[in-house]
């Protein structure tokens, strides 16, 4: 059951309450529906448009209403005196109602008063003039209608006042039963509504909430008591609050928030928006107000009622937040890019192991430096065994100006024998393997190995390069020099051990192991590419001699003597290895025999006329005989050249020595 039937309930319309003249009967019924009306305004709170429309209605009312009667009376001709106060009566409602009526429109604040005046008024109308003086006018009518005389008829209705005064009694019973039931009701939904604001303002000033209320026509703003703590100051107080409240609001927020007011008052229905205010100590807080917009009906303005929130613990707690996930994200990509480094590192590592030789490791070393993101950019030299000087076969990025070739004393790093780094030019003395004095950063890192320098390490870094960026690379440049040092070493010492497995160690010369693994190659190569191959095989005249007479380390300068001349004379794709003993194999790669011929006798010739040089004494030159074949014409394997090639030089010597023997061709 709602308050507004509540209320109907107060004046309720009897069947007792009937005069037995309907028309009456149903305009005295009409009267109680405006007069439970005025009570339902007065309630619900003052609404002057909708008071003056009642009582406009009112006012219409007593004019037909009081007609009704007064015609009525005058065709039954009633006592004029009776007509005179009836008529009486009509007027003073029909005065009552002007004068409230004047009251009500004079100011909106007056509607309240008129229609505390006017409610009393119209339910003493209602009880005494209604259900007493109609009531009796009635009876005295319907008598006469029943044929009585007028006497009579006026005796007959005096008789039945005493039962109006019952009727009258007991409706004033209800109305008070009514009224006594109502203000309980009242008091209790009071009680009620007074618990839910308490409440309601107790869970505000918790949450730090408060209510706002702003006419967007006159700037009427209204606050809530629990904004207080949210300004620092009593916003209620200012005399103008909507301009005390845009004088709290931080400088640099005031535009905005008049243009989010604007833009609700163009049509937004929604207002939110995020400011700071300054409160009177100087701080700043945060402040969140949200609303939605009412739209005035009836010459009404539009207004935005909302909430206002203190969030400047929120604000703090995202700002804390972002910057948590600005430096989560940097140290995030920190992390990345030293994996990735690590990733290029391993690389770099992996490429190293498998490389035999040091030009293939070079070729990974600037394969893999140049996607190092290794400062802007860098250089790879290397000083090979017993060499007085480096040599830079490495550049990746911006190296252009590292020196093609340079003393390990240019290097400050080299000289120390430690790493030299300048984030500054002015940190320390300045090397001078550059062609040009560097003007960016740069760092050096020596690649000793037990004492053995094998090379150098040079990085170059942006002239406005971060210390944090520096640190990396410094540390990164540390783990390549690293992985450098160890990749060259093993290297070297591949080649070497290489070196020693191919070559004769007295002549220097290619073994005979090496000549059974390449010659068969070589020979498949040259008939695939159509080209000639020679080959030669020489043998010292009358060896045993030189041993006898002069003795074995006499014996080994001559043959370390004709393996100087093969150095000399042969080309460096020509193949001299020892083949045993004082025998010596020439392969001659692209040359057939005639040129093979015309190298060899050369190379006879030399020998023929050079005596050789002991430390005590001077041998005298020797001979040596050779037999020449060439690949297709006597032979296409390894094994059948150099049958052919020991028979030609078997007859080589058996013509007497010093001389060169083509195999027959067959
Ligand atoms: N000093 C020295 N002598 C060697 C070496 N290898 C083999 N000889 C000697 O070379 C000599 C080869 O002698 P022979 O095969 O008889 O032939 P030759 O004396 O050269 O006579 P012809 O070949 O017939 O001209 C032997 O005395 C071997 O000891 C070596 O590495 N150093």
């Amino acid at each position: 059951m709602n308050d507004q039937t509540e209320l109907k309930d107060v004046f309720v319309w009897s069947s007792r309450f009937e005069t037995g003249l309907r028309e009456v009967d149903l305009q005295h019924a009409k009267l109680v529906q405006m007069i439970n009306a005025l009570a339902l305004i007065a309630v619900e709170g003052t609404n002057q448009p909708k008071l003056l429309r009642l009582l406009d209605e009112l006012q219409d009312y007593a004019g037909y209403h009081f007609k009704t009667e007064e015609d009525l009376m005058a065709q039954y001709a009633l006592n004029t005196e009776f007509i005179s106060e009836h008529v009486h009566a009509h007027e003073s409602l029909t005065e009552q109602i002007r004068i409230v009526r004047k009251l009500a429109e004079s100011a909106e604040s007056n509607a309240g008063v008129a229609v505390g005046r006017l409610l009393p008024f119209l339910t003493k109308w209602l009880l005494f003039h209604v259900l007493g003086t109609d009531m009796r006018m009635a009876h005295e009518i319907i008598a006469l209608q029943r044929g009585e005389p007028l006497q009579r008829a006026e005796e007959q209705a005096l008789a039945q006042q005493s039962e109006s005064l019952v009727i009258v009694l007991d409706a004033l019973n209800d109305i008070t039963d009514n009224l006594t039931r109502r203000t309980t009701q009242l008091q209790e939904a009071n009680q009620r509504l007074r618990i839910s604001e308490a409440r309601y303002a107790l869970a505000q000033r918790g949450a730090r909430i408060g209510n706002w209320d702003l006419d967007l026509d006159s700037r009427d703003l209204r606050w809530s008591a629990e904004v207080d703590p949210l300004f620092g100051f009593r916003l209620r107080d200012f005399s103008h609050p909507f301009d005390g409240f845009m004088a709290c609001v931080h400088p640099d927020d005031r535009s905005d928030f008049l243009e989010a007011l604007e833009t609700v008052r163009q049509g937004s229905n929604n207002f939110a928006r995020q400011h700071r205010i300054v409160w009177a100590d100087g701080s700043v807080h945060w402040l969140a107000m949200t609303g939605e917009c009412l739209r005035g009906r009836l010459g009404e303005s539009d207004r935005i009622v909302g909430i206002v929130r203190d969030v400047t613990d929120e604000k703090l707690a995202r700002e804390q937040l972002q910057d948590t996930n600005a430096q989560l994200k940097l140290s995030l990509a920190s992390v990345e890019r030293h994996a990735a480094d690590l990733t290029r590192l391993n690389e770099l590592n992996e490429g190293l192991q498998s490389c035999l030789t040091t030009s293939e490791a070079f070729e990974v070393v600037e394969h893999t430096l140049s996607r190092l993101n290794l400062g802007s950019g860098g250089a790879l030299a290397v000083q090979a065994i017993g060499a007085d000087e480096l040599k830079t076969v490495v550049r990746w990025g911006d190296a252009s100006g590292m020196s093609a070739q340079f003393a390990a004393s240019a290097c400050w790093g080299m000289r120390r024998n430690q790493r030299h780094t300048l984030l500054r030019l002015t940190d320390g003395p300045v090397c001078k393997h550059f062609d040009a004095l560097p003007s960016n950063p740069y760092l050096c890192y020596p690649l000793q190995v037990l004492g053995e320098n094998l090379g150098l390490l040079t990085v170059s870094a942006p002239a406005d390069v971060s210390e944090r960026e520096w640190g990396r690379i410094t540390h990164l440049s540390a783990m390549v020099a690293e992985s450098l040092k160890l990749a060259l070493s093993n290297v070297r010492l591949r080649e070497a051990l290489h070196e020693q497995a191919i070559r004769d160690p007295l002549t220097g010369l290619l073994n005979r192991r090496y000549l059974d693994e390449t010659l068969p190659r070589e020979i498949v190569r040259a008939q695939r590419e159509h080209r000639p191959l020679s080959l030669v095989m020489l043998d010292l005249d009358h060896f045993k001699r030189v041993n006898d007479t002069w003795g074995h380390e006499a014996g080994d300068a001559v043959l370390v003597h004709l393996a100087n001349i093969l150095k000399q004379y042969l080309r460096s794709s020509d193949l001299a290895c020892r083949f045993g003993g004082e025998e010596f194999v020439v392969v001659m790669l692209g040359a057939n025999l005639t040129e093979a011929r015309e190298r060899i006798e050369l190379i006879a010739k030399k020998m023929r006329e050079t005596p050789i040089p002991l430390p005590h004494l001077t041998l005298p030159a020797v001979t040596f005989s050779a037999g020449l074949v060439q690949a297709e014409l006597h032979g296409d394997s390894a094994e059948l050249l150099l049958r052919n090639v020991d028979h030609a030089l078997y007859a080589a010597k058996d013509a007497g020595r010093d001389c060169i023997h083509e195999a027959a061709v067959k």
